[in-house]
């Protein structure tokens, strides 16, 4: 059996990863979503082992200590990272995996599978990624003013990634990341 693929979705902080991302795994049910650990407290709605798996920091320490992430990262002051087994497991029965993170973590993915795939989801513009994190109105100012900075050093890693997928509408967006998928499944790998 052929190993899975495995995909990285990253781009700044809400630019849509996760919205592009849930609409892109009801498209294509078989992906496989990577749910990550985080020290962050969770929001409104936010379902613990569905949307994150969350930690205190020395829980999240111990993962780290036992070598149970694939990759983490200190991102705006809390730790994020991705379960090691879980993704391992999901490549070698076959399955396509998604890991939904930020640039110093795909980067450090990278390392590891050199032969990932790596997508980064761009705004439209700044004005617009500004707009979009402000109305989703579940950070503070400080946090979103901090996420913004970061932003700039997040897009400024472009060159590192295989393919840049424009968020302007979700379905459209959804849909080239899908088109990607299936062109890599067609590639001859020498
Ligand atoms: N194409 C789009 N057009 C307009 N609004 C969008 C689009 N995609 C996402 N949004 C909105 O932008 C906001 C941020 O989206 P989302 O939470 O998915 O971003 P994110 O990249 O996952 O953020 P984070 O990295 O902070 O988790 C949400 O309110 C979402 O509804
Ligand atoms: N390096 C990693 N980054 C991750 C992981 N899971 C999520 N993220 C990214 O963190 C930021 C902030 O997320 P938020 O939910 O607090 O808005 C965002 O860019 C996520 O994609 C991970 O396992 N590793």
């Amino acid at each position: 059996m052929s190993k899975g693929l495995l995909i990285v979705l990253s781009g700044p902080s809400g630019v849509g990863k996760g919205t592009v991302c849930t609409a892109l795994r009801s498209r294509v049910p078989e992906l496989v979503y990577s749910v990550s650990a985080t020290t962050r407290s969770p929001r409104l709605g936010e379902v613990n082992g569905v949307n994150y798996f969350f930690k205190s920091r020395e829980q999240f320490m111990d993962m780290i200590d036992n070598d149970q992430l694939l990759e983490y990262a200190e991102y705006v002051g809390n730790y994020y990272g991705t379960p090691r087994d879980f993704v391992e497991e999901t490549l070698a029965t076959g399955k396509d995996i998604i890991l939904e993170i930020e640039v110093q973590g795909a980067l450090k993915v990278k390392e590891k599978f050199p032969d990932g795939i790596f997508v980064f989801l761009m705004p439209p513009s700044l004005d617009e990624l500004k707009d979009r994190i402000q109305g989703r109105g579940t950070e503070s100012q400080a946090t979103i003013d901090h996420r913004m900075s970061v932003a700039v050093d997040e897009i400024n890693l472009l060159q590192h990634y295989d393919y840049a997928v424009v968020n302007d509408e979700i379905n459209l967006a959804c849909k080239r990341i899908e088109s990607i998928i299936i062109a890599e499944h067609c590639k001859v790998r020498k």
